[in-house]
């Protein structure tokens, strides 16, 4: 028990059992939904509950958010409460769990030299033409969508980040990041998170009974750190053979960091940490956006077909928009935003560490305690965007142009204060061009079952880190012959 450094009261929040405290209060599945119910019941924007002895306070709104994370950024930004299970898995190189610090501050700096604002204005053509792929892809094997938008991803992550031109099928740089990206995921769900509430759980040895995550944690290591290790020792004997590399992050933080490191070794570390980080931050995340957007199309005809009619009167039928169309096509941007806001991949965020006592609006918040956004909660919020779980674009347009007093879900869907999301240039444009990219090309409609009724996808989504929608059937056709011949063409110039 901690000694209290304040007389004022915590946040309100259910309470708890003696040792496990709200464990059975805290659902394991969405708990962005209990999150958000706490928020009226307790009538509070800060919610508190305790798990085994951890004290956590879920943040309901985008103004504490920014009050905290953002104006208070020094003491909400750290993620040390991690160390002892990410160090277990062989997950330490990853920006999200490295701790506030300078290893931190260098990752993330290599990250913004090299997919930051302006890197990423290079990388417009990469992500043009993994559209483009995406296209011909989907034309053989639409039925293997999800397939084809996460080897989009993959595609535009490996060529920005290694400079590595992934292979159609098969690529042996995607599937080792792939099993890495698993083996993260197994290792978040497998109860390892224990050992950082229970440190002792770290001195328990592996043949001890239900010391099972320990065995496997160590199993784990083995794909983390070949996705650390491998597509960067490509870059490297490519780079050493003096081969004509394509730009990409790993040769501008060559050319950056490395060429003037005063510890080689450190440098080398932490650019290898940022790159890997790219591909885990950012694939899964593209992907699950991506299946939100066909999910959406296929559930809202009415939607597809406005940005259809604004795509022909644009830029004219069998055409694809380039990234200097975007302000001529607002209602294309407004999908972009409202799939964002629709389903947020990231519904709750990792938790921030508080490194100092503080206190807010009369609450006192002790050091050590982890702090959620309510993502998803604030994304809903039926003041910001009425009619909250409906799918509808027109809510961000006013006389046909974005309103800009409806507040921009990338406010809240990327993060916040220092961790806020570093890959979110890419991720923007990159959403973008895919989208506009598929709705100039194709339609999205029910797939038809053996009974020849629709069958209506349901909206159901997983409960990770990153929420996705579960796998689901539709029908994607090109809009017209002049767009099977366009995707055809596009094929042919290979
Ligand atoms: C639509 C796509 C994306 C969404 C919605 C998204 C969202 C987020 C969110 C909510 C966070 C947590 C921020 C916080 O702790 O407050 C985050 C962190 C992160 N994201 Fe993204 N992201 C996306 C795409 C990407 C891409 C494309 C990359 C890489 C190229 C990336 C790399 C990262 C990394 C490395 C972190 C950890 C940052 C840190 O802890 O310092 N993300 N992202």
């Amino acid at each position: 028990r901690r000694q209290r450094h304040s007389s004022l009261p915590l946040p309100p929040g259910p309470r708890g059992l003696p040792i496990i405290g709200n464990l059975r209060d805290v659902p394991t599945k969405h708990s962005w939904l209990t999150f958000q119910q706490w928020r009226y019941k307790y009538d509070s924007d800060l919610v508190r509950f305790n798990l085994l002895g951890s004290e956590f306070v879920v943040v309901n709104s985008l103004k504490v958010a920014i009050d905290l994370f953002d104006r208070r950024s020094r003491i909400y930004n750290d993620r040390s409460n991690y160390v002892f299970s990410v160090d277990l898995c062989g997950m330490g190189w990853l920006i999200t769990f490295i701790p506030y610090g300078n290893f931190w501050k260098d990752t993330r700096r290599a990250f913004h030299r090299g997919l930051g604002t302006d890197a990423v204005k290079d990388y417009i053509d990469v992500e043009v033409s993994a559209a483009r792929n995406l296209l011909v892809r989907l034309h053989k094997s639409p039925e293997h969508f999800m397939e084809h938008l996460r080897h989009m991803a993959g595609r535009i992550i490996m060529r920005s980040a290694y400079g590595i031109k992934v292979q159609d099928d098969d690529d042996p740089y995607v599937d080792i990041a792939e099993r890495g990206i698993q083996a993260l995921n197994e290792g978040m769900n497998a109860g390892s998170f224990l050992v950082d509430s229970i440190p002792i759980l770290r001195y328990i040895p592996e043949w001890f009974p239900g010391a099972h995550f320990k065995r496997f944690a160590k199993e784990l290591r083995i794909p983390v750190t070949g996705m650390l290790e491998k597509p960067y020792g490509y870059f490297k004997k490519q780079m050493e053979s003096g081969a004509d590399l394509p730009q990409c992050a790993a040769s501008t933080l060559h050319e950056n960091m490395m060429s003037k490191a005063e510890d080689p070794e450190y440098t080398e570390s932490f650019i290898k940490a940022s790159l890997a980080s790219m591909y885990t931050g950012g694939a899964d995340t593209t992907v699950s956006t991506l299946g939100t957007f066909v999910l959406a199309m296929v559930l809202n005809p009415e939607v597809q077909a406005k940005a259809h009619a604004e795509l022909d009167r644009v830029i004219g039928t069998g055409r694809l928009p380039e990234v200097s169309d975007k302000p001529s096509l607002p209602y294309v941007d407004a999908i972009v935003r409202e799939t964002l806001r629709w389903h947020p991949v990231v519904p709750v965020n990792v938790p921030h560490r508080l490194i100092q006592d503080d206190e807010y609006e009369g609450y006192f918040l002790p050091e050590g305690t982890s702090l959620i956004v309510n993502i998803w909660g604030i994304l809903h919020d039926p003041e910001a965007y009425p009619d909250p779980m409906a799918f509808k674009p027109d809510r961000f347009l006013k006389d046909g142009v974005i309103d800009p007093s409806v507040q921009d879900p990338m406010l809240a869907c990327f993060g916040f204060g220092r961790r806020i999301c570093p890959g979110r240039w890419l991720a923007k444009e990159s959403v973008w061009i895919t989208i506009s990219t598929l709705l100039a090309a194709y339609r999205f409609d029910n797939a038809i079952g053996p009974d020849g009724r629709k069958i209506v996808p349901e909206e159901v989504y997983s409960s990770g880190v990153i929420s996705y929608p579960q796998s689901f059937k539709c029908e994607i056709r090109p809009r017209s012959a002049e767009c099977e011949a366009l995707i055809l063409a596009i094929a042919n110039e290979k």
